[in-house]
């Protein structure tokens, strides 16, 4: 979704929008720790507060450049309190969210510098709470401050572990919790909310999700966030004269810390959860460059974080970002790639929007409700309390006919009928009494309904809390004016870095305009100046961009290294399944196995267990009972099939594993195949064989030269004495070592035609002879033999 077709509408009631405003980027470098200062590895980093200046120092590579500057809206060095940081940034920022902004607060960092300190502290001490238990004392002195309003605060807490919601004040939810869209920003439905009437009911929940929260140890931090923490807040407030409602909502995130595997010295199960981090925190870092770079697609669909925090960058929402930094030369390269991503974060623009009347509220629903029980109880509370008083009065008696009867009597002077009248008198009371006892009940089921109503009236009050009631209780008149005062100091702070900063600028030009008034000769030096200014810019970005894609690099590296363990534990595990599950049970797992698309995770679809009608006519499982005689459990089926002699009854016989076959590992060579010889020169061979001599050479494999070189040989073997002028000289042939002298006429002197395919064989005796230890076994031919004393007529010679 593009940045720019992403605003919020105001479907829902009257959002005020206010000009754009940029994300206030905040440094602060934590102190050197322990382990740092044993290791001597030395500060590289150096903070100007006053300038909003943090300066990086290569020690690491000389041919680059030495210094690094950046400029950021305020930086801390290790000397800042936490005091200090709150007031002077955060402060202002939930003071707009009491107003009815959208706020958001976001940690980002390396591993170990300081993330979860800013944003919580450290538990036990009051001087180092973190910014979360501090908004809660601001929002609560707030509240207690003012007068005339009625406000409902809820709170949720809920992290992003492996990419996935979990709900922190409920870690048992089953239902998947999702990322929605709506006019009015990203949400999380079914998130469970904790109405909260104080800063104790606040700290309660924050420790409640905190004792939740995914953590780990590591060689960078022994306590180090393994998940993307946020913490809700959302504070609706009404005005009670004017009756408008406005809604403020803040979000304070601790973002997990980009790591190094080689750093963290990661395990298989911390290497997926540093994968998953570092790649939401790739996608937070793309969102923040296509956001500085106006590019008109904006990938925050990526990942959950950057859906969540959509509206926080480039979204309606006023927000700033803590980048925490270590000052050790040893982290320089994630400081510079955290510095870079901060320093980028610096020109997105958000358009914030003041949130009042929506029709969404909770508040609004609360107070109509409230009307309404009211209503109903009034009118009810009316008609009880009069059935009342009229069941206490003594009931008169009604006009009867009887009655008249006796007036009519008197007048008439006639006897009434005494008898008759007193048994419908007896009548008429029964009926009387059945009348109160009725309506006694109808009463009694009024007064229980009221009574519901009325609980449900006092609970609905009880959430919403009226504003400026116990401001004495909270804080003295001296401390409300402390804090104006510390607010005062911070917005001047603010106004002198601006105002510093916009010196140097200004410096910056007047220098430019000056030296553009000079002369010629001047201006020439001028231009001079100003390339090597921006050919040292153009180094600085080359350097950059270098550094990128190192760092892109590493982190490829660092993913397959992460691949590869993943496919190592694969394969483990499905060695496992191989071995020792057995098929069957192997295909019905591969069967039920279905892989769900959406939570990117295989699952069980369950089968139902295999039933069968028993003979009275109930289902029964088919699963065979146990046997009563057997030293351990052991089912009809299983002694059934150790009996027979399937292969699937191996399993039974015994212990699985023992049961098993052993798998032999696949050959990887071939069986040794004779080469092929043909009939003439095997049966040549056979006979050579037959004459009981040691070992004889031949050479060349061409079976026809062969034959005529043999039949040469034994054909002239009267040649083979001293300058016989025989062909073996000249190239391929069996040819008798020995007879191959230099001396012997045609083969001295011609070594070099019996080089090249020369092959030894050996004969099956094996061990060579003392003859053919004195020869070299490279099959050159010797240079000083005696001629061969052998039978000719074998076509061979012995050595
Ligand atoms: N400004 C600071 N002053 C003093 N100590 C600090 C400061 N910042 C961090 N620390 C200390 O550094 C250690 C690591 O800090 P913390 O756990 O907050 O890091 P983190 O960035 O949240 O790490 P992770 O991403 O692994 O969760 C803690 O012991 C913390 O007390």
């Amino acid at each position: 979704m593009s940045a720019k077709s992403k605003r919020p509408g105001t479907a829902n009631g009257q959002q005020q929008q206010t000009p754009n405003e940029c994300v206030q980027v905040v440094v602060r470098c934590r102190p050197m720790s322990n382990r740092e200062r044993s290791e001597g590895s030395p500060e590289v980093v150096s903070v100007y507060p006053n300038r909003g200046v943090v300066e990086l120092q290569n020690l690491i590579d000389v041919n680059k450049e030495q210094r690094k500057v950046f400029t950021y809206d305020a930086a801390y060095d290790a000397s800042a309190t936490q005091t200090t940081l709150y007031h002077e940034v955060v402060f202002p920022l939930v003071s707009s969210v009491l107003e009815g902004f959208n706020g958001c607060i976001f940690a980002y960092g390396q591993t170990g510098t300081g993330k979860t300190f800013t944003m919580e502290g450290a538990r036990g001490n009051d001087e180092l709470i973190g910014i979360i238990p501090r908004t809660f004392e601001q929002i609560w002195l707030h509240i207690n401050r003012t007068e005339n309003f009625q406000f409902l605060v809820d709170v949720s807490y809920l992290e992003i572990y492996m990419e996935e919601l979990r709900d922190l004040l409920k870690p048992k939810q089953s239902k998947q919790l999702e990322v929605r869209e709506r006019g009015s920003g990203v949400y999380v439905p079914n998130l469970h909310a904790i109405n909260c009437k104080s800063v104790e009911d606040m700290s309660r929940v924050m420790q409640l999700g905190n004792k939740n929260r995914t953590v780990g140890f590591t060689n960078m931090n022994a306590h180090s966030s393994r998940s993307h923490a946020i913490f809700m807040i959302k504070i609706e407030m009404c005005d009670t004269e004017t009756n408008t409602i406005k809604v403020g909502k803040l979000n304070l995130i601790d973002l997990a810390g980009s790591e190094r595997q080689s750093k963290t010295g990661a395990s298989a199960e911390r290497l997926k959860e540093a994968s998953k981090i570092n790649l939401a925190l790739s996608s937070l870092g793309n969102v923040i460059s296509a956001l500085a770079e106006s590019s008109p697609h904006v990938p925050y669909r990526d990942s959950k974080l950057t859906r969540l925090l959509q509206d926080s960058l480039g979204g309606n929402s006023k927000t700033i970002m803590i980048a925490n930094i270590g000052p050790s030369n040893y982290n320089y390269n994630e400081t510079l790639t955290t510095l870079r991503y901060a320093s980028r974060a610096k020109s997105i623009q958000n358009q914030p929007i003041k949130n009042e009347d929506p029709q969404d509220a909770k508040l609004r629903e609360y107070q109509e409700e409230i009307e309404r029980l009211k209503r109903l109880i009034a009118p009810q509370q009316q008609q009880r309390s009069e059935k009342q008083a009229a069941n206490k009065k003594p009931r008169a008696k009604r006009p009867k006919p009887k009655e008249q009867q006796l007036a009519l009597a008197t007048t008439t002077n006639t006897e009434p009928e005494v008898e008759e009248e007193e048994s419908t008198d007896s009548e008429a009371d029964k009926e009387n009494e059945a009348e109160v006892a009725k309506s006694n009940e109808e009463l009694e089921k009024e007064r229980v309904e009221n009574a519901k109503l009325a609980a449900k009236l006092a609970e609905l009050e009880g959430q919403l809390v009226r504003g400026g009631k116990n401001l004495l209780d909270t804080y003295s008149e001296r401390q409300i004016e402390l804090e104006k005062k510390l607010v005062e100091i911070a917005e001047r702070k603010k106004r002198e870095i601006e105002i510093q900063q916009q010196l140097e600028l200004q410096e910056e030009t007047t220098l430019e305009i000056r030296e553009r008034n000079i002369s010629l000769e001047q201006e020439v030096e001028l231009k001079k100046r100003k390339l090597s200014k921006c050919y040292a810019k153009y180094l600085a970005l080359q350097q950059e961009l270098n550094d990128c894609k190192h760092d892109h690099n590493q982190d490829l590296r660092e993913l397959e290294m992460a691949q590869n363990e993943l496919v190592k534990e694969l394969k483990r595990q499905l060695l496992i399944i191989d071995n020792f599950v057995p098929i069957e049970v192997k295909q019905r797992l591969y069967t039920q196995a279905k892989y769900d698309e959406e939570q990117e995770e295989w699952k069980f679809s369950s089968l139902p267990l295999p039933m069968s009608l028993t003979p009275d006519g109930k289902f029964g499982s088919k699963r065979p009972v146990s046997h009563p005689q057997r030293r351990r459990p052991t089912s009809e089926y299983a002694l059934q099939e150790a009996k027979s002699n399937s292969p699937s009854s191996l399993r039974f016989k015994s212990e699985n594993i023992v049961g098993y076959e052993l798998e032999m590992p696949c050959r990887t060579t071939q069986e040794y195949r004779t080469p092929k010889v043909s009939a003439s020169l095997q049966a040549v061979l056979a006979q050579a064989m037959q004459t009981g001599s040691d070992d004889i050479d031949i050479v060349d494999s061409h079976t026809n030269s062969l034959r005529n070189r043999l039949e040469n040989i034994i054909n002239g073997s009267s040649g083979g004495g001293n300058g016989g002028g025989s062909p073996v000289g000249q190239g391929n042939g069996i040819v008798p070592a020995h007879a191959i002298t230099p001396g012997s006429g045609g083969v001295g002197g011609s070594n070099g035609g019996v080089g090249g395919g020369v092959r030894s064989i050996k004969s099956s005796r094996g061990l060579p002879s003392a003859d053919s230890n004195r020869r070299p076994p490279t099959g050159r031919v010797p240079s000083k033999k005696p001629a061969s004393a052998y039978p000719k007529a074998r076509g061979l010679v012995n050595k």
